[in-house]
């Protein structure tokens, strides 16, 4: 059986370090190129990779994606910064190289993606509910990719079950107090020296409260999601929002 040839984007940093490791340790897998900033992307074509890892910055993301999609080399991208905007460009250079797959995975946890399924079908049982992330300070965005797709995943439920709006009959706040407002959710962000992902979904409804938590805590959980992601991506043509589609949970 051939090795899939793998390169990794962002290989020096916290994420992509881990996943140098774990390319290198998987049977099926051949590490052919490990980037970090400033190396140039032509190592891909030169090495003839066939799946590209993004573990970069959500500012370095879109130039190695065109990179790889106008070249035919399918991407498995755990880099946030995910907008509708940024989606709509991407599926244009798809659209542009049909047989090409991207899996854009906001969290690659099997714990944090059934976080998001389990919060979906919670949410149109409560009338109260606000997601809290926490992450190691080093991190650049906020709030997390994750704790954005779990809101939207609620707030879509919601909106399906016909939930109105909650009710919050906060008239004074200091700025940021009651978090960010993604479709309707609050979304606080904490930062915190020796965290490494963490996120709880608060719902509450008359006399009761209900807390989906969980915690990844190493880099290692990430990378069976990862793994994966590699393997499965190139039968996947087009654009694969979140791992769970890679992944039998029914
Ligand atoms: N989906 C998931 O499950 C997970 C996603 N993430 C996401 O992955 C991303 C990276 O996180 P993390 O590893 O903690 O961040 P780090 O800052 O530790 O690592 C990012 C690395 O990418 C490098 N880099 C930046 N631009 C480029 C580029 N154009 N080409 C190659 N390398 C580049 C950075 O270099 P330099 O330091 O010089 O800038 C750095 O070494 C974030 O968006 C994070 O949210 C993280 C964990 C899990
Ligand atoms: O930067 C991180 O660390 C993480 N980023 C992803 C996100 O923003 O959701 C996934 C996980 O939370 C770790």
């Amino acid at each position: 059986m051939s090795k899939q040839r793998v390169a990794v984007l962002g290989a020096r940093g916290r994420m992509g370090s881990e996943a140098v490791r774990a390319v290198e340790a998987a049977e099926d897998m051949e590490l052919v190129a490990a980037l970090g900033r400033g190396d140039p992307l032509d190592a891909l074509a030169e090495t003839g990779a066939e799946v590209a890892v993004d573990l970069t910055h959500p500012d370095s993301v879109m130039a190695n994606l065109e990179y790889c999609v106008t070249r035919g080399v399918h991407a498995v991208v755990g880099t946030t910064g995910w907008t509708e905007e940024r989606l709509a460009l991407l599926r244009g250079w798809l659209d542009a190289s049909p047989g090409t797959g991207v899996l854009i995975a906001p969290n690659f946890g099997i714990g944090a993606v059934l976080t998001m399924r389990f919060a979906r079908q919670a949410a149109r049982f409560f009338e109260s509910v606000e997601v809290v992330e926490l992450h190691h300070p080093g991190k650049a965005d906020a709030p997390s990719g994750t704790a954005v797709r779990t809101a939207q995943l609620v707030a879509e439920a919601r909106r399906d079950a016909g939930l109105p709006a909650q009710p919050d009959a906060t008239s004074t706040a200091l700025d940021g107090a009651r978090g960010a407002d993604v479709d309707g959710v609050p979304v606080h962000a904490v930062r915190l020296r020796g965290l490494v992902a963490h996120q709880e979904v608060l719902f509450g409804d008359e006399g009761e409260t209900f807390t989906l938590r969980h915690d990844s805590l190493h880099r290692s959980s990430f990378m069976p999601g990862v793994l994966l992601g590699v393997r499965r991506v190139s039968a996947a043509p087009g654009l694969t929002f979140g791992l769970e589609h890679f992944l039998d949970l029914d």
